[in-house]
């Protein structure tokens, strides 16, 4: 069902002609552009943006629904938006398949900037990597999460992800220290031994399972997951829900609130306002027990951080001593370095919103990084000889991270096909100007206060006008030729282009590539993610080959906050006969 969705882009579009160079993560030059970009760039980026126009072969790709479509086409004449293109579609273009697809089918056809209107509502639908870095960069507070929020605020309070603009920059402000180097360095030991835990219970299965064939069919998807929950809850309030192993009704109580959060970004009635709601619907009864279970967990987790912080342990955090703390979590930062005197309330809200963003998220990535390397043989094989020679036989440090270059890449790459989550929501606080420069609007789209906009991370992550063989799963295209050495390589470690960054990002690539969104509400774990996604990904490889149980095309594609298989990651893993992680 993926790969039919996908076969239905159109090919891309000047992909070659454009002189992107294959295997080369190319990027702007064009006068636009506030930074050095370290990419070259064949054409100026306004040259590139303009080229969305007359693509008529989207068109004939397009899978309408006849009876429906003109009821769509008289639902989307709404909106108050001047010229802006309008897309046009069929109702099963909206509710057949995940939306992002039908975006990405309306960009090729309409243009970087284009509306979507339901009735009198009009939604702004933005592919550019200019205009993606006026709205989160630029002009970031112009903007606040809109209809988001709305969904949100009931779960995560006053967390950073909903909060308003005062309480989010004093939030802010206080855990993004949180997440410094140390604090990662000593989470590397966290990511490894949840991860352990999860190999050494998929060989349980092996060796329990089929005795003697060396071989077991799990759903991957699942089995992220809970080590992703049992990280975060690590992490975040040093609790281990050890959910890898176990069920408890505090997760339960966990997933039952990201199903609710997630049904709720989806659906397109706040059904959840209804006055009783809570009361007389019975998913809504189930929600709000949930959600009381998951609050008096941290309740008393914040309880009990506050009853045993000590001075010692403060001097500690202080001096960035995290060998030191028996608790290097995020909660016990919170506490110790602001004193016991933080509202419990805000601390809860900041927990449980860190929880919710960074479990499912991170499970996401490492499900579409195991469903793109097991359809790409060769690329295991090639992460499998990189993770025997910097791991060999030991354990994963930070050090050797930084030398697991193609697995890093590989994360990147999972993280451009499937970005999580495909869509950014942004709804103008005052009237603005987008920048133009697409489809003839060189002086760009004027917008009114509460404009709705969605910018398509997955439209820009997958853009013919800016990656060669956009839909390739191609973690090599990242890879330049290193400045001072002349040779290939990850261009983050070279001081001449992009001091220390371990990872692509949305600054090197001037917000064609932006996992992690940009500006001033970028995500603050994304080195969290991004080191335990590529440690939970190593020891995998270094275990076990890994094969698709069926076709890639059985491999059903749901979204909602994140994009997600629809009946599980169902794949085999085989022991490699080969070495390693004897030690543990
Ligand atoms: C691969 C995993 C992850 C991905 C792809 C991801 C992606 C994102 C994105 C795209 C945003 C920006 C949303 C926007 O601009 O509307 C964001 C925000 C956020 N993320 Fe992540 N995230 C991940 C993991 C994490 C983790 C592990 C944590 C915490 C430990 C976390 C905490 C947050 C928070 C608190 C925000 C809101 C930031 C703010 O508004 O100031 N995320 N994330």
């Amino acid at each position: 069902m993926l790969l039919a969705a996908l076969s239905q882009f159109p090919a891309p579009i000047n992909g070659g002609s454009l002189g992107l160079q294959s295997g080369i993560f190319d990027s702007f030059n064009g006068s636009s552009s506030p930074m050095a970009s370290p990419f070259r760039l064949p054409k100026k980026r306004s040259q590139l943006r303009c080229q969305s126009t007359g693509i008529e072969e989207a068109k004939t790709k397009r899978n309408l629904l006849d009876n429906a479509s003109n009821l769509l086409t008289n639902l989307l004449s709404g909106g108050n938006l001047g010229s802006m293109p309008t897309a046009e579609g069929a109702v099963s273009d909206l509710f057949g398949r995940p939306l992002f697809f039908s975006l990405y089918d309306w960009f090729l056809e309409h243009g970087s900037v284009y509306k979507l209107a339901f009735g009198p509502k009009a939604f702004v639908v933005v592919s550019d990597p200019i205009v993606a870095r006026h709205v989160l960069r630029e002009n970031a507070f112009s903007y606040d999460k809109g209809v988001l929020a709305e969904i949100l605020e009931p779960i995560m309070g006053k967390g950073l992800i909903p909060a308003d603009i005062e309480t989010w920059k004093l939030r802010r402000k206080v855990i993004v220290p949180a997440f410094h180097s140390s604090f990662l360095e000593a989470m590397v030991n966290v990511f490894t031994d949840c991860s352990e835990r999860t190999m050494l219970k998929f060989e349980k299965h092996i060796e329990s399972d089929k005795p003697g064939e060396k071989t077991v069919e799990l759903d991957l998807e699942a089995e992220f997951s809970s080590l992703a929950l049992d990280i975060i809850g690590l992490g975040v309030f040093n609790y281990d829900f050890g959910s890898v192993t176990k069920e408890s009704p505090v997760i339960k109580a966990v997933y039952g609130t990201l199903f609710e959060a997630e049904h709720r970004s989806t659906f397109y009635i706040p059904y959840w306002n209804l006055p009783f709601a809570r009361w007389i619907v019975p998913r809504q009864r189930k929600f709000h027990n949930d959600l009381k279970i998951i609050n008096d967990c941290l309740d008393d987790l914040i309880k009990n951080a506050k009853k045993t912080r000590q001075e010692t342990d403060v001097e500690k955090l202080q001096q960035r001593d995290y060998t030191a703390l028996k608790d290097a979590s995020l909660l016990r930062f919170l506490v110790d370095m602001r004193g016991a005197d933080v509202n419990d309330r805000q601390l809860r809200d900041d927990l449980m919103t860190m929880l919710i963003a960074g479990h499912e998220t991170t499970a996401a990535v490492l499900t579409w990084a195991v469903f793109l390397l097991a359809q790409n043989p060769s690329k295991m094989r090639k992460a499998q000889a990189e993770i025997d020679s910097v791991l060999g036989e030991g354990k994963t440090t930070l050090e050797c991270i930084k030398k697991l270059e193609y697995i890093r890449l590989i994360i990147a790459e999972a993280l451009r096909l499937y970005p999580q989550p495909p869509l950014l929501i942004r709804r103008a606080l005052q009237r603005d100007v987008l920048p133009g420069g697409y489809k003839g609007q060189d002086d760009g789209f004027e917008i009114p206060a509460g404009t709705d906009i969605f910018l398509s991370v997955y439209n820009l992550h997958r853009s013919p006008y800016f990656w060669d063989r956009p839909n390739d799963f191609e973690p090599e295209r990242f890879l330049v030729p290193k400045k001072s050495e002349g040779i290939e390589g990850w261009a983050g470690f070279d001081p001449g282009r992009s001091p220390g960054a371990m990872y692509p990002n949305e600054v090197i690539s001037d917000f064609a590539f932006l996992p992690f969104g940009g500006g001033p509400r970028k995500c603050v774990g994304d080195q969290f993610a991004l080191l335990e996604s590529t440690v939970a990904l190593a020891m995998l490889l270094q275990r076990f080959d890994v094969e698709l149980r069926g076709s890639p095309n059985e491999v059903e594609l749901v979204t909602g906050a994140t994009i997600h298989t629809k009946n599980g990651l169902w794949c085999r893993l085989k022991n490699r006969t080969s070495k390693a992680h004897k030690q543990y």
